[in-house]
């Protein structure tokens, strides 16, 4: 059947939501063999994160606290679904406030829309950085905690657009001094760089599985400490192994092998993160030699990049197929990655590509630029 055959197979990959989330060769081999539904569930005694054949028990309580720095671990449903869990679990009566940065996920404004909170937002610095700095965070604080009752904080560790990486030291120790919990969203962190929280403080992380842990998804994960186990682990009245906040289990199935399948080797991969910047930064160079320019932090720290493309935007006022004409000239030498219809501003990933693949992609930006300026 055809849709059983991916367009995009053998393709150079540059979508920053892809690149972190393709399968180690160990997440392809359990695949298939744990395909099946249930399939982890042969041997449960009630709760998922308990079960120990196959061995989620070891890894949520020891593997993978251990990896995020944290003393409590959960598996969740995807990034969101942790943040979601954090916000419903700290939330009390009455009028209550999220503060989180501008650069934040919708998921993560939706998660605090669907748990009840008012937000309030710390605007970014603007072009061309768009930093959220500690001294703006302190300010947007401040003043939500003079006019209401701030029950949490959230930061995003790099941001999905411009791949910035706030200093999330200083803002935990702000958050500290205000008595208000912080959780770091490193969807696009954990996994791919080194990450612990207990070095970069805060009360909560969150990651996700299928973005940047070479998982199959929807998977995501939940590091915390002892100060908030009882609120997170709380347990159903009725069903006394069965945590409220997780609906009991979450990742039944899987997504979550492949998760611990892959575990070895992002554990390995992290430890090569100061080549990943490198090869980002490179790249970003070559970048605006062809005349496009990288906004965000610079130097960059991360594999993610956003670049206005003043070349390509020309072309695309004139080109017949209009904005769509590099979707298409991408495609044809198979690179996927930049959504159709952008050419002003786009963003991509480096992450995990050898650098004779990204010089292919920066030969054909060029062969494209030529190609219709000539
Ligand atoms: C910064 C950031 N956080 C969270 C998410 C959502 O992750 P998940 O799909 O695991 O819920 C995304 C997805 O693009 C993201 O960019």
């Amino acid at each position: 059947m055809a849709f059983y055959e991916r367009q995009t197979k053998g393709f150079v990959n540059i979508d920053p939501l892809q690149t972190g989330g393709r399968l180690s060769e160990d997440a392809k081999r359990v695949l298939v063999e744990w395909g099946d539904g249930y399939s982890v569930c042969d041997f449960c005694t009630g709760s998922l994160f308990e079960i120990k054949t196959p061995p989620i028990r070891t890894f949520v309580s020891k593997l993978l606290p251990e990896f995020l720095g944290t003393e409590y671990s959960r598996i969740t449903n995807g990034a969101r679904e942790a943040k979601y869990a954090v916000m419903h679990a700290l939330r009390g009566k009455g009028e209550e406030w999220i503060v989180m940065d501008g650069n934040a996920h919708y998921s993560s404004y939706v998660a605090a829309e669907r748990a009840g909170y008012r937000i309030a937002l710390v605007e970014n610095s603007e072009y061309p950085e768009f930093r959220v700095t500690p001294e703006r965070f302190a300010e947007v604080l401040d003043d939500v905690a003079k006019r209401g009752n701030v029950r949490l904080a959230l930061i995003t560790y790099p941001d999905g657009n411009y791949g910035n990486l706030p200093d999330v030291r200083k803002i935990a120790r702000i958050c500290e001094s205000y008595d208000v919990p912080l959780l770091v969203n490193g969807a696009y962190a954990v996994g791919r760089m080194p990450v612990s929280l207990k070095e970069l403080g805060g009360n909560f992380i969150v990651g996700s599985g299928h973005k940047s842990m070479a998982s199959a998804g929807p998977v995501g994960v939940l590091g915390f400490n002892e100060d908030f186990a009882d609120r997170i682990t709380r347990k159903s009245e009725r069903y006394r192994n069965k945590e409220i906040e997780f609906l009991g289990c979450t990742a039944r199935g899987v997504a979550v092998m492949t998760l611990m399948a892959s575990f070895d080797y992002v554990a390995r991969r992290v430890k090569r993160w100061d080549e990943e910047v490198e090869k980002a930064r490179w790249f970003s160079r070559k970048m605006e030699d062809l005349g496009m320019i990288q906004l965000g932090e610079k130097p960059h720290n991360h594999d993610l990049m956003f670049f206005e493309a003043p070349p390509l935007y020309e072309i695309s006022k004139k080109a017949k197929d209009g904005r769509f004409f590099l979707y298409r000239e991408l495609k044809k030498r198979r690179i996927h990655g930049i959504k159709p219809g952008l050419t002003r501003h786009f963003k991509l990933s480096t992450y995990g590509l050898t650098r004779d693949e990204l010089r292919y992609v920066l030969d054909s930006f060029e062969e494209i630029i030529n190609k219709y300026s000539g």
